[in-house]
């Protein structure tokens, strides 16, 4: 039976280099597939990896109908055995409804990667619509880490090295980016609430402006 899978994990975790690896195994079985993906840090069109790896895919936008779009290709005599969907985070939600709807009306295996949560622990909205509706959420086996050496569970963003909690929800940007550029960095949940970043721990600094939980009796 046809699946809709969430495999979801932080930034960093390898979730581009699974979706490159089951296009191919599904390809060396005989079986295709369509790439999609939306916002991807190497450009329009594209799906990266931080391995080195990338292909060509079909660029998401807010007009896109997944059903629509899959039905017309099916009409003109495409075969489509599988979807592989990365940055799901970013889809609309309506968007996915339409990917249950191909699972369960075409037959068609959709796979779907994606962080959960922003920078602010929020969810995005494909992120919770996938983990409402999928058949399974797997959470990556391979473990990002946090600077401390513990399990990284939590997306930061990072301006000169310290965290922000202001902004826009979508960013593009990467980790290990210079200490002067915005971008991200993955932490366990204790330092994300510290906001404690390699850079402020290495200088000893935690921010002045702590999270709310910091006064919870307990804590
Ligand atoms: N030079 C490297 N050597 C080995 N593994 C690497 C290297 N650079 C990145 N990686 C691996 O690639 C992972 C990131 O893969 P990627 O698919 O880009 O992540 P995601 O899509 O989840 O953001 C890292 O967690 C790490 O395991
Ligand atoms: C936390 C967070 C991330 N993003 C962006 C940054 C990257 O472009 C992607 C995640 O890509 P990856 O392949 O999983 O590394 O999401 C964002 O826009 N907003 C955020 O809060």
């Amino acid at each position: 039976m046809a699946e809709l899978v969430f495999f979801s994990g932080t930034m960093d975790c390898g979730k581009s280099t699974l979706a490159l690896q089951m296009d191919h195994n599904h390809q060396a079985r005989g079986r295709r597939g369509i790439i999609f993906t939306r916002n991807d840090r190497a450009g329009s069109a594209i799906l990266s990896s931080r391995l080195g790896l990338s292909t060509e895919a079909v660029e998401v936008d807010d007009a896109l109908d997944f059903h629509a779009h899959v039905v017309k290709l099916l009409s003109a005599g495409a075969r489509i055995d599988y979807l592989i969907c990365d940055e799901a985070q970013f889809f609309r939600a309506e968007q996915v409804d339409q990917l249950a709807r191909i699972v369960d009306d075409l037959a068609i295996d959709v796979f779907t990667f994606g962080i959960t949560t922003d920078f602010r622990t929020r969810l995005f909205p494909g992120s919770a619509r996938l983990i409402e509706l999928a058949d399974r959420v797997e959470v990556l086996q391979v473990e990002a880490l946090c600077w401390c050496g513990a399990r990284a569970t939590h997306n930061a963003r990072t301006v000169g090295g310290v965290m922000v909690v202001e902004g826009a929800q979508v960013v593009v940007g990467d980790v290990a980016v210079s200490e002067d550029q915005v971008g991200y960095e993955v932490l366990c949940r204790r330092h994300h609430r510290k906001r404690m970043t390699a850079a402020t721990a290495r200088a000893g600094v935690l921010s002045p402006d702590v999270l709310p939980f910091e006064g919870t009796p307990g804590r």
